[in-house]
């Protein structure tokens, strides 16, 4: 069965890269004037195998799998404009955000833009430059229907690239989206230098609110301990390679950050920040993260507006 994968960045540009060596695969960019040097700057070092086509042309990508690896933002413009081509095929949404139009994630956009699709979800602790050098990586397929889930998880899986499949297709979606934002206050508090006591606080206060908000939207708890959530949470919580915790780390210290870097918990914690009082959910840390990217609030009042809550029980 033939792949396509829309979104030329680093991570379409990896599952690219590891799934075209067990089936044609496309990748599809919307600028690859870089596509003639087989190296992709959103991907540096890593050489494109030969039997991978790159394509500015949608036309090239009516697979009968699509992978959408564009930014959840992104997303719903380009489904918006494109989706009727790619109705009726599986497909894969590889994103993890929510989007700040529609409030939903990146598979009810699909859902929306795409009726007769099948619709699931990848997501899962990995690092594009991880997947693209072949390193061991555990991700979650999810899918609610679950023959197709099973036929995605062997097709996307090659050596190296283990998937797990779940029906959650919710629990998963939102694990991936809402651990970006936690890493953003994880990155800040390490920026600010209050220390490793301090970040093991608000990954496990952050994956609380994780779960409430997630529950309320339908997901099982189970699956935010797993992979997609707690997993991909400790990952982008703990490690440099992360553009969400370096953009905390920025934030923390009061330094500049690379502007255009995907950094998706930014926009999804406004998203968080309206979902919560939508729902009547307390989610301090995802507040706090929207108050600090839009600048609402200040570093230096941060730290009080947490530990100035109401004591309570765990
Ligand atoms: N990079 C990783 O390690 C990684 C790992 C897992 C999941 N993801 C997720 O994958 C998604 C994409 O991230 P990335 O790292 O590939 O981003 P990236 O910054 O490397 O690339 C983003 C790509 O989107 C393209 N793009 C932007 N706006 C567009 C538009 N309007 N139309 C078409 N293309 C557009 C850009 O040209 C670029 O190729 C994100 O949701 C991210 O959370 C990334
Ligand atoms: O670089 P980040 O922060 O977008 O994280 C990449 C992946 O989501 C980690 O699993």
């Amino acid at each position: 069965m033939s792949v396509a994968v829309i979104g030329a960045g680093a991570f379409g540009t990896a599952l690219a890269v590891v799934l075209a060596g067990k089936a044609p695969v496309t990748l599809w960019g919307r600028d690859i004037g870089w596509a003639g040097t087989r190296e992709n700057p959103r991907l540096p070092g890593i050489r494109l195998p030969d039997s991978l086509r790159v394509t500015d042309a949608l036309q090239d990508c009516l697979a009968d799998t699509v992978l959408l690896a564009l930014p959840a933002q992104v997303l719903g413009g380009f489904l918006a404009e494109q989706g009727q081509l790619f109705d009726g095929r599986r497909l894969v949404s590889c994103a993890k955000g929510i989007d700040l139009a529609s409030l939903t994630g990146p598979s009810a956009l699909i859902g929306a833009a795409c009726p007769q699709a099948t619709v699931a979800v990848l997501t899962g602790p990995s690092f594009a430059a991880d997947i693209a050098r072949g390193l061991p990586t555990a991700l979650t397929l999810a899918c609610a229907d679950p023959q197709a889930a099973q036929s995605l998880q062997h097709q996307l899986s090659t050596g190296a690239l283990r998937l797990y499949r779940t029906t959650d297709v919710p629990g998963a979606e939102l694990g991936g989206a809402l651990k970006n934002v936690i890493a953003i206050a994880a990155g800040a508090a390490i920026g600010a230098g209050y220390g490793d006591s301090a970040r093991a606080s608000i990954v496990t206060r952050g994956f609380a609110e994780m779960v409430r908000l997630a529950t309320a939207l339908g997901a099982r708890a189970e699956t935010l301990a797993g992979l997609s959530g707690l997993g991909d949470l400790v990952l982008t919580c703990t490690s440099d390679q992360s553009r969400n915790f370096r953009y905390g780390l920025a934030l923390g210290a009061g330094r500049d950050f690379a502007a255009g870097t995907t950094v998706e918990g930014a926009a999804t914690a406004r998203a968080v920040t309206a979902l919560a009082v939508r729902m009547g959910i307390e989610m301090p840390v995802s507040n706090l993260v929207a108050g600090l990217a839009e600048g609402r609030i200040a570093m230096e009042h941060a730290l009080d507006i947490l530990l100035n809550r109401p004591l309570k029980e765990e």
